[in-house]
C-alpha cells in the first residue's frame, strides 16, 4: 500500500510555559498542506525498512516508520513488511515531516492488515512517536495546545489560497529551537486572531520561535519580509523552522531571491487523507 505522508504548517505559535516533563506546552493552528514524502509498505518474509531521497540522518532502525511498526507489532500480531520511505520533505524544517511519516506508517498498517484501530486509538499510539505526530492522523486544522498534541475545533478554512514554501538549506533542530524560547503567558486568545480575516494576521499571528531564531539567522527574516514585498496576505515561519511561508490570494511568482533554496508552492486545501 502506497501513502502520502504530507508536511504541515503553524499558523501562529505561542510558548507559554515549560512543563515537568521538559516539554514546552504550546498553542498554535496546525494546518496540512500538500508537500509529500511517499511511503510504501507490502508484506514480506522478514522486515526490512530502506528509504531513498533526502538522506535521513541516524540509524534506519530508529526510523519514525520502524518505530511505528514496533509500537503496533507490541500489540497486535503483525506479519512482517518491508517498508520504503521516499523523503521528500525537508528535515529539520519545523514541517512535521518525520511525524508525518510515523503517523502515515500507523494508518496504513491500521488498514492494511484489518487491526480496527479508530482515530482516538491511533492517536494514542502516535504520541509517543512525536509530539507533532497525532495531528497527523486526523490531518485537519486544528486548535493544538499541551505539547501539540490536544486538539480543539478552530474554524479556519485557507481553500482556495495558495502558498509557497521556502527551506533555505538550513536544519533547526526542534531540541535546538526550544532550548532559545522564553516561555511567556499570553494576553490575547490566538483562536480570536485566527478567526478574524487573514488580512489582520500579520499585525497578529505571531511565531514565538521567530523571535530567538531570526536574530541567529537573519536570512529567514529576510524571506519572510521578500513574501510580504511579494504581496503575500500572509508570511511566517513555521513551527520551530527553518521552512518559512507566504499565503497568497494567486499563485506567486518565484521571487528570483529564492533561486538556490528548496521550494515548493500549491494550493491549499482543508482536509488531507484523514
Ligand atoms: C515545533 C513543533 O513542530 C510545533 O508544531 C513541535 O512542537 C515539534 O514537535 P516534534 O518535532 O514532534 O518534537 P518531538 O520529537 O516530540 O520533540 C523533540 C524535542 O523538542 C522539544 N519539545 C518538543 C515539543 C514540545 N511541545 N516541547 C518541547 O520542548 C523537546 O526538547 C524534545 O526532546
Ligand atoms: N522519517 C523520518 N523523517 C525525518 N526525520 C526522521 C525520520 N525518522 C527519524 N528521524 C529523525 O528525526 C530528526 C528530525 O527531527 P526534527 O523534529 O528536527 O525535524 P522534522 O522531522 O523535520 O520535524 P520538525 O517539523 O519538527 O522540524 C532527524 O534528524 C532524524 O534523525
Amino acid at each position: 500500500m502506497i501513502s502520502f505522508p504530507n508536511c504541515k504548517i503553524n499558523l501562529g505559535l505561542r510558548i507559554t510555559s515549560k512543563r515537568p516533563d521538559g516539554f514546552h506546552n504550546l498553542q498554535s493552528c496546525f494546518y496540512p498542506v500538500g508537500w509529500s514524502d511517499v511511503l510504501e509498505v507490502i508484506p514480506a518474509d522478514a522486515f526490512a525498512f530502506s528509504s531513498s531521497g533526502l538522506p535521513i540522518p541516524g540509524d534506519p532502525q530508529k526510523n519514525l516508520c520502524v518505530r511505528a511498526y514496533r509500537a503496533l507489532k507490541a500489540d497486535f500480531d503483525l506479519p512482517p513488511v518491508q517498508m520504503h520511505l521516499h523523503k521528500i520533505v525537508p528535515i529539520g524544517a519545523g514541517l512535521g515531516g518525520g511525524s508525518a511519516d510515523a503517523a502515515f506508517a500507523l494508518k496504513t498498517l491500521n488498514e492494511q492488515f484489518r487491526l480496527g484501530l479508530g482515530p482516538l486509538q491511533l492517536e494514542e499510539y502516535a504520541r509517543p512517536l512525536g509530539s507533532d505526530c497525532a495531528f497527523f492522523v486526523q490531518n485537519r486544522p486544528v486548535y493544538c495546545v499541551e505539547k501539540g498534541d490536544v486538539f480543539e475545533e478552530i474554524s479556519v478554512d485557507l481553500s482556495g489560497y495558495y502558498i509557497l514554501l521556502v527551506f533555505p538549506d538550513l536544519a533547526i533542530s526542534t531540541a535546538e529551537a526550544y532550548a532559545g524560547v522564553r516561555p511567556h503567558q499570553p494576553e490575547t486568545d490566538l483562536r480570536e486572531h485566527l478567526t478574524a480575516p487573514i488580512g489582520n494576521w500579520a499585525a497578529t499571528v505571531h511565531n514565538d520561535f521567530e523571535d530567538s531564531l531570526f536574530p541567529k539567522y537573519p536570512l529567514l527574516q529576510q524571506i519572510k519580509q521578500t513574501f510580504y514585498e511579494e504581496g503575500a496576505v500572509y508570511a511566517s515561519m513555521s513551527g520551530s523552522g527553518s521552512a518559512v511561508y507566504g499565503i497568497f490570494n494567486a499563485p506567486p511568482v518565484l521571487p528570483n531571491q529564492f533561486s538556490g533554496y528548496v521550494v515548493w508552492q500549491g494550493k491549499l486545501e482543508k482536509q488531507f487523507r484523514g
